[in-house]
Parts: structure tokens; sequence; C-alpha cells
């Protein structure tokens, strides 16, 4: 029987909170479009749904909040996280490493999925669309690891082929990990180590 030659290692790159400044975005728009309104600071957010943070703040910010990242311009406007470009454009120039960035839209996703594509152009260079994967379920999408900031990652594939690798952001930082889950603290931190400690596995 022939043998199949093994594949590259393949990297898949969440886009809000991993490469785009999400959280920090929603803040801004949310200062702007609601200054009289209370706020929650970066260093207080907790659990991944920001609209259900601001909920419980106060029942009506929630829907203040979502109306911050449903509006025209929130997604491409989006700075990007620190060193993430200089990280991602590094990453795929790695021999015999494919990199995806893989990103949920929104249920509402008329501005946010043509925003993606053109934050990605914008930042990445029109070469990098080609490289985006847009799901609702990232479990059914296969790969080696996946850098993402939700702490939890769950589809209908109950044992997906990659290894999250929770990336740190305001929302998550306080979580105390399983082990052996592992996490990335910034694009300074060492993600090279990563890969390669998963490659040689
Ligand atoms: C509603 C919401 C969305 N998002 C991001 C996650 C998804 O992008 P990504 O998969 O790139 O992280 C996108 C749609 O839900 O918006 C947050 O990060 N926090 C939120 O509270
Ligand atoms: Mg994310």
């Amino acid at each position: 029987m022939a043998c199949r030659a093994a594949r590259p290692f393949r990297v898949l790159v969440d886009m809000d909170g991993v490469l785009a400044d999400f959280e920090g975005g929603l803040l801004r728009g949310f200062l702007a479009s609601y200054p009289g309104d209370p706020h929650i600071e970066l260093t207080e957010r907790r659990g991944f749904s920001a609209r259900e943070q601001y909920r419980c703040l106060r029942e009506d910010l929630g829907d203040k909040a979502a109306s911050v990242y449903e509006s025209p311009g929130f997604f491409l406007g989006l700075d990007p996280i620190p060193a993430a470009i200089e990280a991602i454009q590094e990453m795929v120039q790695m021999p015999n490493t494919d990199v995806f960035i893989c990103t949920s839209p929104l249920r509402r996703y008329e501005y946010c999925i043509p925003e993606k594509y053109s934050w990605i152009e914008k930042h990445l260079g029109p070469g990098f669309v080609e490289r985006l994967i847009l799901t609702r379920d990232k479990t059914v999408v296969s790969a080696d690891l996946l850098f993402d900031d939700k702490d939890v990652v769950t589809g209908v594939e109950p044992n997906p082929s990659w290894e999250h690798i929770l990336f740190s952001c305001c929302h998550n930082r306080h979580l105390k990990l399983q082990t052996p889950q592992r996490r990335l603290e910034s694009w300074t931190d060492d993600w090279r180590a990563i890969l390669e400690s998963k490659r040689s596995r």
C-alpha cells in the first residue's frame, strides 16, 4: 500500500480577541454612544459574553452593548492586538506550516462578515483573505492547534482534532486552566515554542 506523505502542520488562529481587539473596540464604542451610562472597565470584564455582563450590570445595557458591535464599521475599525500582525506574518512563512484565520460571524452578520474580510485585507494584505475560514462551529475544522480567546470552544464534534490554546484576553485572564490545557499570554509570549512542542508530538 502506498504511503501518504505527512501533511503540513496546520494552525487555526481566531480573529476577535486574538488578532483584532474586540473588547477594546466595544468599550470605546460604548463610551462614545452611551456616555451617561455605566460601563465595564476591561479589568472588570468576566465571561466571554460582554452582552451578558452588561445586562447583569443593568437590564437595558446588554442590548446597548450589542448595538455597538452590531453597528456598521465596528469590526473594520478594530485595532490589531499588539504584536499579532507580526506574529501571524512570521507564522505563515514557517516551513511546513499552514495557517488559517478561523472566526465565527455574529448571528447578525450583515456588517460583520464583509468587514472581517476587509479587516484582513487592510492589516494583512489581499493574499491573506484566502486564509479566512468563517464558521459558527470550529470543532468541524481539522487542524493541529487553535489559538482562541473563548474559554470553551464547542460544537457538534465532541473530539476536535486541534488542541485549543487559550489566548489571554481581559475576560479570561482570571480563569484557572485544567491540566493539560495551555495558554498563550500574548503574541510577545513564546508562541513559537507551542508550535514546536506540538509539531514534535
Ligand atoms: C457577542 C460577542 C462576540 N465576540 C466575537 C467572537 C466572534 O469572533 P471570533 O470567532 O473571531 O472570536 C464574533 C462573533 O461572535 O464576535 C466576542 O468576542 N465577544 C462577544 O461578546
Ligand atoms: Mg475570539
